[in-house]
C-alpha cells in the first residue's frame, strides 16, 4: 500500500525547522520517497518468495505426474497476462524481462535446465536462449549448429537453440539441412529476436582495415559497410562472438556483433544499429525430443518431399487452401542426400502453417497432403512467439 512521505525529513533524515507539515506533503523528499520504495520492496520480496514456493509445489506435482518442468505455452500466457494487467509507467520490455527471470528462477527451483546453442558466449544464439529461458539455466555454447542437434540427441542437454531464418537474409541452410537428416528432434518453441548490430573494436573507425563477423551479419550490414568502411576487407568467421574475440586482440580489426558481446569482450562501440534494414529479426527454434501441447495460438513447421513433376507442388498445397489454413513460410531445399542416380531429383520444402498438428482442420489437411507427397514430417507444433529485443 502506498504511504505518504513522512513530515519534512532531509536527505540525511533530519527535520527542517520552521516549515509546516502541509509544505512537506506538497514537496516529497528524496529520503521520504526512498523510504516508500524500501517498504514496497519488502512487500515485493515476500510476494516473490510466496510465488516461488507455489512454483516449487508445481515442480513436485510435475515430478509425480511425469510432466516436463518447462512449459513455454504457460510462460507465454503468464507474460501476456502480466502485460495486459500492467497499467503503470513501467515499460513493456521491463515487465517482460522481470517475468522472464521470475519464471527462469522458478524453473531452476524445480530443476536446472541445460540449453545448447551456437557459441561462444554472447553470440546472438546465446542472447536468444537468454531471451527464451532467462539466466537461471545452464547455457552450453557449442561450435556448430550440427553440434547443437548432437547435444540434444545425446541427451547432454534438454534443449537446443538454432537459427531458422532472418528477415533480411533468409533461411539458415545449416539448420534446415540438419532437419532433413531424420534427426527425430522436434521444434518445441520459437524465439523471434530483434537484431541490432554494432561495429566494435579498439581501433578508431578511420583506422579499421579488417571487419570480422558471421556471414549473415556481414550480409545484413552490406550497404552500411560499403558506404562507411570502403577501405576495409570483410572476413567471415563462425560466429559474431568469435569475431568480437578477434577484434579484441588483432590490430586494425573490428567486429560486427551485439552490444552485449562488445561489453563482454571489452570493446568500444564504434557505431551502432548498422543493420541495413531497421526491421532485422532472426527467428530461432528451440529443439527438443518432443513437441508442445496445443494452446490455441500455435504454428506448425512441416518438411515435405515432393516429386519433380508439373503441378506436384500446387496439388500438395491445395488441402491447406481448402482448409482455410494460412501458410506463413515456404522454402525449397535441394534434397541431394536423398536423390538416387538415374531418377529425376525431387525437392524438399519447409512450410509453416498456422495451427497445431492436432487441431482438426490441420490434421485433416495433413492427412490429404501425406497422400500427395513422398515424405511428410511434422517438425513441430509450438506456440507462436512474440518478437523480443536483443
Ligand atoms: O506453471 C508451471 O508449470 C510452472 O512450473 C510455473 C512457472 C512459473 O513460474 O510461472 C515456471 C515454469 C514453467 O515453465 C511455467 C510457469
Amino acid at each position: 500500500m502506498p504511504t505518504k512521505p513522512p513530515g519534512s525529513p532531509r536527505p540525511d533524515g533530519s527535520s527542517r525547522p520552521g516549515r509546516g507539515r502541509a509544505d512537506a506533503r506538497r514537496a516529497p523528499t528524496l529520503a521520504g520517497l526512498r523510504a516508500e520504495i524500501d517498504r514496497i520492496d519488502k512487500e515485493l520480496v515476500v510476494l516473490l518468495n510466496r510465488r516461488a514456493e507455489v512454483a516449487s509445489q508445481i515442480g513436485q506435482v510435475k515430478e509425480r505426474d511425469g510432466l516436463e518442468v518447462w512449459s513455454p505455452a504457460r510462460e507465454e500466457e503468464v507474460i501476456a497476462r502480466a502485460l495486459s494487467q500492467s497499467q503503470g509507467p513501467l515499460p513493456e520490455q521491463t515487465v517482460r524481462l522481470i517475468f522472464r527471470e521470475l519464471m527462469s528462477g522458478s524453473r531452476s527451483i524445480q530443476r536446472t535446465l541445460r540449453v545448447a546453442c551456437l557459441g561462444p558466449k554472447y553470440s546472438y544464439s546465446h542472447l536468444a536462449s537468454i531471451a527464451k529461458f532467462g539466466n537461471a539455466v545452464e547455457h552450453v555454447p557449442v561450435g556448430s549448429i550440427a553440434a547443437v542437434f548432437e547435444e540434444v540427441n545425446r541427451r547432454h542437454v534438454q534443449f537446443g537453440l538454432v537459427p531458422l531464418e532472418n528477415s533480411t537474409d533468409g533461411r539458415i541452410s545449416d539448420t534446415l539441412e540438419m532437419f532433413t537428416r531424420h534427426s527425430g528432434l522436434k521444434i518445441r518453441a520459437e524465439v523471434k529476436l530483434r537484431i541490432h548490430h554494432c561495429l566494435l573494436g579498439k581501433t578508431p573507425w578511420a583506422d579499421v582495415r579488417r571487419v570480422f563477423s558471421k556471414a549473415q551479419a556481414l550480409s545484413q550490414c552490406r550497404h552500411w559497410l560499403s558506404k562507411n568502411l570502403p577501405q576495409a576487407t570483410l572476413h567471415e568467421v563462425v560466429s559474431t562472438a568469435h569475431a568480437a574475440e578477434i577484434a579484441q586482440r588483432e590490430p586494425f580489426a573490428a567486429a560486427i556483433a551485439s552490444r552485449t558481446a562488445g561489453d563482454a569482450y571489452g570493446l568500444d562501440i564504434l557505431a551502432e544499429n548498422i543493420e541495413d534494414q531497421p526491421y532485422n529479426v532472426t527467428r530461432f527454434a528451440v529443439i527438443a525430443e518432443q513437441s508442445e501441447a496445443r494452446t490455441g495460438r500455435d504454428k506448425s513447421t512441416l518438411l515435405l518431399r515432393i516429386s519433380n513433376q508439373a503441378g506436384a507442388l500446387s496439388k500438395v498445397l491445395a488441402p491447406f487452401e481448402k482448409g482455410g489454413l494460412n501458410l506463413t513460410m515456404i522454402e525449397s531445399f535441394p534434397s541431394s542426400a536423398e536423390n538416387l542416380p538415374g531418377r529425376d531429383p525431387s525437392y524438399l520444402f519447409f512450410l509453416d502453417v498456422e495451427g497445431h498438428a492436432e487441431d482438426p482442420p490441420v490434421s485433416k489437411a495433413l492427412e490429404l497432403v501425406r497422400k500427395r507427397c513422398e515424405r511428410l514430417e511434422v517438425l513441430g507444433s509450438y506456440p507462436r512467439g512474440e518478437c523480443v529485443e536483443s
